[in-house]
């Protein structure tokens, strides 16, 4: 019976992925579920799923968790600690999809037992890319990508020869201000931004994509978990959000991945991989679609994607930064501080502010590093925004 963890149950990705365990014919063994705020839905899902824990990550909740979980037979933690730990449970497989860089140490303590990690998180890849590979390699576990546009380059790609690819191109909706004049971003709205026209999707990967910063984080992703060179990795806008991504041959063939924008598709390839299984997606009637439209994907109007280009110039923990500065400018977004089109304003400062301290940088990747690197970068985003 195949052993399974699910770390952010609670959220959007979570919930589909156990949306497909209940579904699913083969029975499962839960280890562990973890969640934050939403401690009822995670006792719920514990209590359905028979986990061995369920652990949120907030210390202050554990009385109302163990109250919910009371005579369930599931243990109740909370905390940092608590989610390592049980992330470190063996199970062969690990859904990785915390939200943010708090991700990146669960993920890890998953790989470190051997576990298969389905990885969401993308965070992880962009903070620490050659770091979460690494662990995997060591301890004989493997990394599976779930963004939907990593999981359509894996699928491009089985039986390839990564030396004959010439480019890879991950396709953007464009967001909730696609079709926005340009000179209208500055007054968007959190709430206005966080509707997303295709995905239905937390909420800060939903703002991420309006303001292109999902891609950003994504092309970065796309460079750590394939080892493909930044300048063949290229960006469209693809309105439909059908096809997530295409490979590029040296024959001049494109293979492309299609399908509705549905994670379950990811999420599912990822748990029955290596095999193909039904999922309950939908499929296509290309001819009810009709056609596919294409436009650019503008640096000027979206520079998160050229910060992503210097990101990846200057290597090293500079993904670290870039995200913590992000998801720091996100915070004073949600919370009114400061506007749309400042966020990558305030990201670009921290980079510049924080790769002029000599050695930060340019530091080994390990966990220690990374976690030091984003609380610098936390510190000056905040001193940034506190300025603006
Ligand atoms: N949603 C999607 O379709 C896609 C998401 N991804 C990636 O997957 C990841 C998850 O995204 P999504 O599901 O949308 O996010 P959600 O916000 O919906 O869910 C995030 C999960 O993480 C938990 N969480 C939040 N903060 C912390 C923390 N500090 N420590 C531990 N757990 C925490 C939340 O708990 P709670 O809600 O209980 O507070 C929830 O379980 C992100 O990295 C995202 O970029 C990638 C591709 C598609
Ligand atoms: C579903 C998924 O993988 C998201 O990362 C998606 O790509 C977001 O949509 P955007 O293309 O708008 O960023
Ligand atoms: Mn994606």
């Amino acid at each position: 019976m195949k052993r399974i963890s699910i770390l952010g149950a609670t959220g959007s990705i979570g919930q589909n992925t156990i949306d497909l365990i209940d579904r699913a014919t083969q029975t499962y063994e839960v280890v562990a579920l973890s969640g934050g705020r939403n401690v009822a839905q995670l006792a719920d899902d514990a209590r359905r799923l028979r986990a061995e824990v369920a652990v949120t990550a907030h210390d202050e909740l554990l009385p109302e968790l163990r109250d919910l979980l009371e005579g369930s037979g599931v243990e109740a933690a909370a905390g940092t600690t608590a989610l390592i730990e049980a992330a470190r449970r063996p199970a062969d497989w690990v859904m990785s999809a915390i939200v943010g860089a708090a991700g990146l140490a669960p993920g890890l303590a998953a790989l470190q037992q051997g576990a298969t990690l389905a990885l969401a998180n993308k965070e992880s890849m962009v903070c620490a890319g050659p770091l979460v590979m690494a662990t995997a390699q060591a301890h004989g576990g493997s990394v599976l990508p779930v963004d939907s546009e990593h999981s359509a380059v894996f699928q491009a790609l089985i039986g390839e020869d990564i030396a004959s690819v010439e480019r890879v191109i991950i396709t953007a909706s464009g967001g909730a201000f696609r079709d926005w004049p340009e000179e209208r971003l500055a007054e968007a709205t959190p709430e206005q931004a966080a509707t997303h026209p295709n995905w239905d999707m937390g909420q800060r990967i939903t703002i991420d994509s309006a303001s292109m910063f999902n891609k950003a984080l994504e092309v970065i992703e796309t460079k750590e978990f394939f080892g493909i060179d930044p300048e063949k990795v290229e960006v469209v806008v693809h309105p439909e959000s059908m096809i997530h991504a295409l490979v590029g041959f040296n024959d001049g063939a494109l293979m492309a991945h299609v399908g509705a924008p549905d994670m379950r598709h990811a999420i599912g390839f990822a748990l029955h991989y290596p095999e193909r299984r039904p999922l309950p997606v939908e499929r296509l009637d290309l001819l009810k679609l009709g056609s596919f439209t294409f436009r650019e994907a503008c640096e000027r109007r979206w520079p998160a994607l050229r910060l992503a280009r210097e990101v990846m110039r200057t290597g090293g923990l500079a993904g670290a930064v870039f995200n913590a500065a992000k998801e720091r400018a996100l915070d004073g977004f949600i919370e009114r501080r400061i506007g749309f089109t400042r966020m990558a304003g305030v990201v670009e400062e921290v980079l510049e502010r924080v790769s002029s301290q000599s050695g930060l940088i340019r530091a080994e990747i390990t966990l220690d590093n990374v976690q030091n690197a984003d609380h610098l970068a936390r510190k000056a985003a905040d001193e940034i925004m506190a300025g603006s």
